[in-house]
């Protein structure tokens, strides 16, 4: 593969609903994508999960585009390339910013796919022809409008129901929750809202038959989850603590974790989640995909990753209708009973309509080969 020519773009695109968590909410999102194109003339692309604060992370569109300019795009010039792979190895002197190297990378594995005419899953070697989708909601004004969201999410076919919790939003939750719908698969999100201290309340989650809590500690932390996770039933899952494979041989192998949230724009792209995949289906340690609230296409990508064999939970997958009036791919990613058919096309599988982009387009930079970035 011959990169010739990138376009990095920032977006903006209004959610359908506002999203809470126990770190905040998001109306809308600044959106950076990555396209790359071959002297071929194919385009792969991919986005960034980074958004406007570093409440997340440490990252922010802002911080994207220099780190992109200045260090990323110009090791894309300095070899052909034969496997998308090789981009992990060349950007490993950046330190961090899984978010940025994730974006260019995964939009390589697009280009990749698409000139051998095979798609993003086959080029994966992924597995299943259709993917169990869950949803994830936010915290709600109150617990009626939560059950409320919950009933018609159920209706619409959902194989697992992920609802946000924190201090002062949990255990009378899920009481109202059980006691409404005592047998759906329904799992927890903490992102990270408690401490040590307070594991005699969260022993009481232990009582509602969760499939897992997730990321109850510290967004950096492994050693407190392993603690915690001794004297609960419920599975930990990990999300903001794993970055690397790194991260989750040493969470898996300290008993902080039973779960892995696997978020490709968190682990810095699609080479290390594979790394990551093998270590858990060595492992036995089963996976699902996180969300960060995608566009089609980083949808496209998520789709595409659900289907290795150690993805055995519904992900945070759902179609483009939950987020966005209108969607910047076509077509835009649909559910039926609960599931979505994975695309066989070349690449993420799906078209990107790319005058919408523009048309929703706030900054746009052009980088080629015998340019200095
Ligand atoms: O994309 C989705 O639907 C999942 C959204 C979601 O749960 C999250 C999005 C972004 C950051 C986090 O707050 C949270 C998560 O922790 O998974
Ligand atoms: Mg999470």
């Amino acid at each position: 593969m011959n990169i010739t020519k990138v376009v990095v773009r920032q977006m903006k695109m209004g959610l359908k609903h506002p999203f809470t968590t126990s770190v905040g909410t998001e109306q809308y999102k600044d959106v950076i994508l990555v396209e790359v194109q071959s002297e071929n003339g194919y385009s792969g692309w991919a986005e960034s999960v980074a958004i406007n604060e570093p409440i997340y992370n440490e990252e922010t569109v802002h911080t994207n585009w220099p780190i992109m300019k200045q260090f990323l795009l110009p090791k894309l010039w300095e070899a052909s390339l034969t496997h998308p792979s090789e981009i992990a190895i060349r950007f490993e002197s950046v330190r961090g910013n899984f978010n940025a190297k994730a974006a260019v990378e995964q939009a390589v594995w697009d280009l990749y796919a698409k000139e051998k005419g095979i798609s993003l899953k086959e080029a994966l070697g992924g597995e299943y022809t259709q993917i169990q989708v869950g949803v994830s909601i936010g915290i709600t004004d109150s617990i009626d409008k939560l059950i409320g969201k919950i009933d018609s999410h159920t209706k619409k076919g959902y194989k697992r129901i992920k609802v946000k919790i924190m201090p002062g939003w949990d255990v009378d939750v899920l009481a109202a929750i059980r006691k409404k719908f005592p047998d759906i698969e329904l799992m927890a999100d903490a992102n990270c809202a408690y401490t040590l201290q307070d594991v005699k309340h969260l022993q009481k989650l232990d009582s509602f038959n969760l499939t897992m809590i997730e990321q109850p500690l510290a967004h950096d932390d492994i050693i407190d989850h392993a603690v915690l996770q001794r004297l609960l039933k419920t599975p930990i899952c990990l999300d903001e603590s794993l970055h690397t494979y790194e991260d989750v041989r040493k969470a898996v192998n300290l008993g902080s974790c039973r779960i892995v949230n696997l978020k490709v724009g968190r682990v810095g792209g699609l080479t290390e989640t594979l790394k990551i995949h093998e270590f858990c289906r060595e492992k036995g340690v089963p996976m699902w995909c996180g969300g960060m609230l995608e566009t089609g296409i980083g949808r496209a990508h998520n789709v595409a990753l659900s289907t290795l064999s150690q993805f055995t939970y519904p992900g945070d997958t759902a179609p483009s209708s939950h987020y966005w009036k209108k969607d910047i791919i076509t077509p835009e990613v649909t559910m039926e009973n609960g599931v979505i058919q994975v695309p066989e096309k070349p690449g993420i599988g799906y078209e990107v309509d790319v005058d919408y982009i523009d048309s929703l387009t706030d900054r746009k930079e052009v980088f080629t080969r015998d340019q200095d970035a």
